[in-house]
């Protein structure tokens, strides 16, 4: 077997979520977007596919990267495909990023998937069919009736109970939001939703990512108080140092690293130099589901949990096939959003949630994502 092809097909689609200047979503009016779908062609014709932003598989980073090192080259040969891209990273000009690997090893891992009908969780070897999930909501705003006050997080709080959510992340406000950050209304709009769902729901915080080590720390004592389950990302995750000192000094677990670099490189030396009390991993942080799963035994092995970073089959399918990952994040949620209406270029939700709060985990071959070819192939843009 051989790879003969990978290819990309651009096309657009509309959405209500729209980015902020740090990359955070917000609702808005509806507006087209573009997205784009990697597939890889081996020569029984089997087809492996994954989504991706189009300028993470743009042309250079495909010709000059991806199809040099894939091309002619087993599909199921996704460890030394994987090591053989990471070791082109050094002299790409940081133009082959841990982003692309993760759409690569994720394509590799549908090709498979869908050649053999199975589901890519059993293919690893799964743990569990379902996994709790909690509501991460949305970075706050300055919409009325939307996230704009301590009130507002409250009662999203309580409709995320009452869909049945057992667990509730808050993402505070942080510039653009005139005013923000502020540490006081974080603690604010925590104890609000605390006040709203009573003490049994589990709660964390991802605040605003560049606090100074000591508005860190007034973060974390007052959500001690409020009973969180963790406090992650408050601060500039590029200084692990800040964090060991923080996690030194405050009861409740620190999180992380989401958003450093060094794939499950990095987080070996979180904790090593005890950064953390809880990981983190997400496929598209570290370069795919290969790497995130390493990173999940690297944490069993330390007796640490670690918490899976993002929405979305990839992620689902890593806490398909570990017992360290507590929840799968789902997300993210607005009052303004109905996160279950899905996406027009899938048939159906990769995460449906029972009304338990448990997401479900697809048995459909490959990575589980129903696709809508016909809407894709009739929205190309490029
Ligand atoms: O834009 C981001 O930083 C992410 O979407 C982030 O808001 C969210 O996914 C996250 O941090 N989850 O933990
Ligand atoms: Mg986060």
């Amino acid at each position: 077997m051989k790879i003969i092809d990978v290819n990309v097909r651009v096309f657009s689609h509309t959405t209500r979520r729209h980015q902020d200047t740090a990359g955070h979503a917000h609702p808005g009016p509806p507006h087209k977007v573009n997205l784009a779908l990697l597939t890889i062609v081996d020569d029984d014709g089997a087809e492996g596919y994954c989504f991706a932003a189009p300028e993470v598989v743009r042309p250079h980073v495909i010709d000059k990267f991806v199809k040099k090192v894939l091309i002619g080259e087993d599909p199921f040969a996704r460890e030394r495909l994987w090591q053989d891209l990471a070791h082109w990273q050094r002299g790409s000009a940081m133009q082959l990023t841990d982003r692309t690997l993760a759409i690569v090893d994720c394509a590799l891992w549908d090709l498979a998937g869908r050649k053999l009908n199975m589901p890519v969780h059993k293919l690893i070897g799964s743990y569990r069919e379902k996994i709790p999930a909690y509501g991460s909501i949305m970075c706050g705003d300055e919409l009325e009736n939307g996230l704009a006050t301590p009130e507002d997080y409250g009662r999203f709080g309580e409709m995320l109970v009452k869909r049945g959510y057992k667990g509730i992340k808050l993402h505070t406000w942080m510039p653009p939001v005139s005013w923000a950050p502020d540490v006081k209304m974080d603690l604010k709009a925590c104890a609000a939703v605390r006040e709203a769902v009573g003490p049994d729901i589990h709660l964390m915080i991802d605040a605003f990512h560049w606090y100074t080590r000591t508005e860190a720390l007034e973060l974390g004592r007052g959500l001690e108080k409020l009973g969180f389950d963790w406090i992650e990302e408050p601060m500039d995750e590029q200084s692990s140092a800040s964090y060991a000192w923080l996690a030194e000094n405050l009861d409740i677990p620190v999180l992380g690293p989401e958003s450093a670099g060094g794939k499950h490189f990095s987080r070996a030396e979180w904790i090593t130099s005890k950064a953390c009390d809880i990981l983190r991993t997400g496929v598209h942080d570290v370069g795919g589901i290969s790497p995130a799963m390493k990173t999940m035994h690297l944490a069993e092995s330390f007796g640490m949990n670690c918490e899976i970073h993002g929405n979305g089959a990839p992620n689902l399918i890593v806490a398909a096939c570990t017992k360290n990952a507590k929840w799968y994040e789902r997300g993210l949620l607005h009052p303004f959003l109905e996160y279950d209406d899905g996406f027009e270029y899938l048939n159906a939700l990769v995460d449906p949630m029972d009304e338990d709060g448990f997401v479900h985990i697809s048995d459909k071959p490959g990575m589980g994502e129903d696709i809508n070819f016909d809407f894709i192939n009739a929205n190309l843009v490029e």
